[in-house]
C-alpha cells in the first residue's frame, strides 16, 4: 500500500496490482484520509476494527413493506420512495419493531478504487440479538457485496427477529471489509497454517472447504448450561447500551440432556457455543459460513466475521469459543454433540493489524465460552 500526497496534496491511495489480502486497521484509515470511504462526519473511537470498519446508521429511518434489491441501474433512495410506509427520525433514538422490515442510510458511503471490492456482514452483537440486519449499494443484485469501484452510498436494512430494539444515529450494527484480490487460503496453505499454529483444538480437524466447527452440546461445566433459548414479548433492547439487562428477562437457559441432543423448535431463536476452540493469528482473518449450503434445516451464523486475533494465545484469547447463533427453518431439527455446524474459511491479511482482537479496549468477546451479546449482565 502507498499513501502519497499528489499535486493538490490529497493523498493518493494505491495497492500493488497483484496484491491478495484483507485490509487492516492502517489501511482502512488511510483510505479515509484518501477519500475512498467517506463518513458524514469523523469516525469515533475503536470505529475502525483489526480488519473491518463500523458503519454507523444515519439520523432517518424508513419503514418499507418489503425486503428488496435495487439491482442494476435503480438506486436504493428510488426503491424507498416507492416502498416506504413511513419515514421517522433516529436522532433521539426510536424503536424498530419486530419482523417489520426497515431501511436506515448509512453515514458512510464509498469510492472505491477499481482494484477494491466490499464485504458487509452484521456485527457479533447484533447476530446474537438476533437483529438481522444486511448491507444495500447502489445497483446490486445481491446484500452485503459491494462491488470494486462502487461510488454511492450505503443502507442498513433492519428486521429484527426477536426482541424489539432502540437504535440510535450512530448505532453500529454492520462492519464492513475490504479486500483486494484473492484472499482465501487455497487447501494445502489452510493444511500447512492448521499444522503451524492449530486452528481448532482438536486432533482430528475437518479442513476440507474450510475448518469444521461443531457444536457443543455436553453442558458448562459451572452450570450444565447448553445454551440460551431467546423468550418472545420481552421489553426493548438499546443496542447502545452494554451489560444492562438480567439475562433472565430476555433468556431461558438450556440444560444438558444425558444423550447430548438439543431439539431445535422451528421459528425459535438459540445461542450456543462450539465444541473447539478455535483461533485466528495475527495475518489472517476468518468467516463462519454454512457447512453445507444444501442442508437448509438450520441456518448457524447470521455474524460471521472473526478478527484476526480472535482466540489467539498472544492476544490473551486462548480457549476462546465461537458462538453460534442458530435457527430452525420448517421441522423441529435434533442437533447432536459434536455435529458439524460450520465451517471457518480463512483469508490473509494484506498486512498485519497494528491492534488484534482482544488488544484493543472494547474487544467484548475475546477468550469467551458460551456468551450473549455484550447487552447482558452475567
Ligand atoms: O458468529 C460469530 C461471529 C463472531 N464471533 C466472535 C469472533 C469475533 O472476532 C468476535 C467479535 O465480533 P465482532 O467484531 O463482529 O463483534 P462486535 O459486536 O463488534 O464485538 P466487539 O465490540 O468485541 O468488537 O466475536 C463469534 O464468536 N461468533
Amino acid at each position: 500500500m502507498h499513501l502519497t500526497p499528489d499535486e493538490d496534496s490529497r493523498l493518493t491511495f494505491t495497492v500493488a496490482p497483484d496484491a491478495n489480502g484483507i485490509l487492516p486497521d492502517r489501511m482502512i484509515a488511510a483510505m479515509a484520509a484518501a477519500g475512498l470511504i467517506l463518513p458524514a462526519y469523523d469516525f469515533v473511537e475503536s470505529q475502525i476494527q483489526p480488519a473491518s470498519l463500523d458503519l454507523r446508521l444515519g439520523d432517518i429511518a424508513y419503514r418499507v413493506r418489503a425486503s428488496f434489491l435495487p439491482g442494476p441501474g435503480a438506486t436504493v433512495a428510488e426503491r424507498i420512495d416507492e416502498l416506504k410506509l413511513h419515514e421517522f427520525s433516529l436522532a433521539d433514538g426510536a424503536v424498530l419493531e419486530t419482523n417489520c422490515v426497515y431501511i436506515v442510510p448509512l453515514l458512510e458511503s464509498l469510492a472505491l478504487p477499481p482494484e477494491i471490492v466490499a464485504a458487509a456482514n452484521p456485527k457479533s452483537s447484533t447476530g446474537r440479538l438476533d437483529v438481522f440486519t444486511r448491507v444495500i449499494a447502489d445497483g446490486t443484485r445481491r446484500f452485503d457485496m459491494i462491488g470494486a469501484g462502487y461510488h454511492g452510498p450505503l443502507y442498513a436494512e433492519i428486521s429484527p427477529k426477536t426482541f424489539p430494539v432502540l437504535v440510535s444515529e450512530g448505532s453500529r450494527l454492520s462492519q464492513v471489509r475490504f479486500r483486494t484480490g484473492d484472499a482465501i487460503l487455497n487447501p494445502d496453505e489452510l493444511d500447512a497454517l492448521h499444522a503451524a499454529e492449530r486452528l481448532v483444538d482438536i486432533d482430528d480437524a475437518d479442513l476440507s472447504g474450510g475448518v469444521a466447527v461443531s457444536v457443543d452440546l455436553s453442558g458448562e461445566k459451572s452450570n450444565g448450561f447448553v445454551g440460551y433459548r431467546a423468550k418472545r414479548h420481552t421489553g426493548v433492547v438499546d443496542v447502545d447500551r452494554r451489560a444492562g439487562y438480567s439475562v433472565d428477562d430476555f433468556w431461558e437457559p438450556i440444560s444438558a440432556r444425558p444423550d447430548g441432543s438439543l431439539i431445535l423448535d422451528p421459528g425459535e431463536f438459540y445461542i450456543l457455543a462450539s465444541k473447539e476452540a478455535v483461533q485466528v493469528p495475527p495475518d489472517y482473518a476468518a468467516e463462519m459460513v454454512p457447512f453445507d449450503p444444501l442442508v437448509g434445516e438450520f441456518r448457524v451464523h447470521y455474524a460471521g466475521f472473526f478478527d484476526p486475533g480472535f482466540g489467539y494465545a498472544g492476544a490473551g484469547g486462548l480457549g476462546s469459543r465461537a458462538v453460534l447463533e442458530v435457527r430452525s427453518r420448517e421441522v423441529p431439527f435434533i442437533l447432536e454433540h459434536g455435529q458439524i455446524v460450520g465451517r471457518l474459511v480463512y483469508e490473509k491479511m494484506l498486512a498485519r493489524p497494528d491492534a488484534m482482537y482482544g488488544q484493543r479496549i472494547g474487544s467484548n468477546y475475546q477468550a469467551q465460552g458460551l456468551k450473549l451479546s455484550k447487552h447482558f449482565r452475567v
